[in-house]
């Protein structure tokens, strides 16, 4: 990927706080409509990230671009194009849900284009997260995961090109998870939206991410696909088959040339085949274990 057709392009960026180092030299790239999940064990980094490319927070060093401009000097017109989606908006308890979309929903108006219309429509949007049957209810009586969807709705509300979600399903039922996941990929998918997402759901990260950036320590140990991280774990596929009426079992780094390899050889005598793939969670798990080990023997 080139880097001006980047959404987001970070390029040696690092973070001190004090005399503390908390992200040293982290470079990744997001394109157009791409999801990208942000992962990492606690203290990683990523909302120091996240902060840093939401403008909220001044970098040490390193270059930043996000949708053609520098966070730390982005402008109204480059926030009215940024969706970030904060904890819930207890100061706001009195106002009901449609008017507190349809006010902040108007503040986007101007930078409404023919291509993108902006704000959404507060209904539509209420429908979208939805919230339709406490549309004119007040926040403060919401339960804690309607707030959440409330808190998604007004990240989105301005139709951003790119969408910040810090853990946004922590508080979701199962439910509401999946109504979510709908969400973002039909705001990925129909709209074009970029998506940064952080998230300790790794399930979430495997349905929603087009890409997966691993952060440990301050440093990114893994960007890719799923499955372009979980060839980087040599050994982990299980194959197992059955073969004149013995048991097989082999760990094998790719298992498609594995089991190609196997009927090449054996053909029809080769029966009961099942083939496990490792989860992103083993996969990232093991990631973060070795990226510390590493981390330890240079210490
Ligand atoms: N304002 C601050 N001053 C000093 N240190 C900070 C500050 N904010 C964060 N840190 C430190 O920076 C490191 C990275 O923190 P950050 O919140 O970015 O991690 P995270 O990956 O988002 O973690 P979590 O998954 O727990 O939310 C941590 O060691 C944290 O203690």
């Amino acid at each position: 990927m080139s880097s001006s057709s980047a959404v987001l392009d970070v390029k040696g960026l690092r973070m001190r706080y004090g005399s503390t180092d908390v992200l040293h030299d982290v470079t990744f790239q997001a394109r157009h409509g791409e999801v990208l999940a942000l992962l990492g064990p606690n203290g990683a980094g990523k909302t120091t990230t996240v902060e840093i490319l939401e403008g909220f927070r001044t970098r040490s060093a390193g270059q930043v671009t996000v949708l053609g401009a520098d966070p730390a000097a982005g402008g109204e017109r480059w926030r009215a194009r940024v969706g970030v989606v904060l904890q819930s908006w207890r100061d706001h308890g009195k106002w009901r849900v449609r008017e507190l979309l349809a006010h902040l929903g108007a503040h986007y108006a101007p930078y409404s284009t023919p291509h993108l219309p902006r704000p959404w429509d507060p209904d539509r949007l209420i429908a979208a997260v939805g919230l339709t049957e406490h549309a004119g209810k007040k926040i403060k009586t919401l339960s804690g995961g309607q707030r959440r969807r409330l808190d998604v709705a007004i990240g989105i509300v301005g139709r951003p090109e790119l969408l910040f979600l810090d853990e946004p399903t922590a508080a979701f039922d199962p439910r509401a998870r999946a109504d979510f996941h709908d969400l973002v990929r039909s705001l990925a998918a129909d709209q074009a939206t970029t998506i940064l997402l952080t998230t300790h759901d790794l399930d979430e990260a495997e349905k929603l991410a087009d890409r997966i950036v691993i952060l440990d320590g301050g440093r990114i140990v893994a960007d890719g696909t799923a499955a372009d991280l979980s060839r980087r774990i040599a050994g982990h596929d299980e194959v197992r088959w059955m073969l004149d009426g013995r048991r097989h079992t082999e760990r094998v780094a790719d298992s498609t040339a594995f089991v190609r390899e196997l009927f090449g050889r054996y053909g029809g005598a080769v029966e009961e085949l099942d083939i496990q793939r490792a989860s992103l969670e083993q996969t990232y798990l093991a990631l973060v274990r070795r990226a510390e080990t590493r981390e330890e023997t240079h210490r």
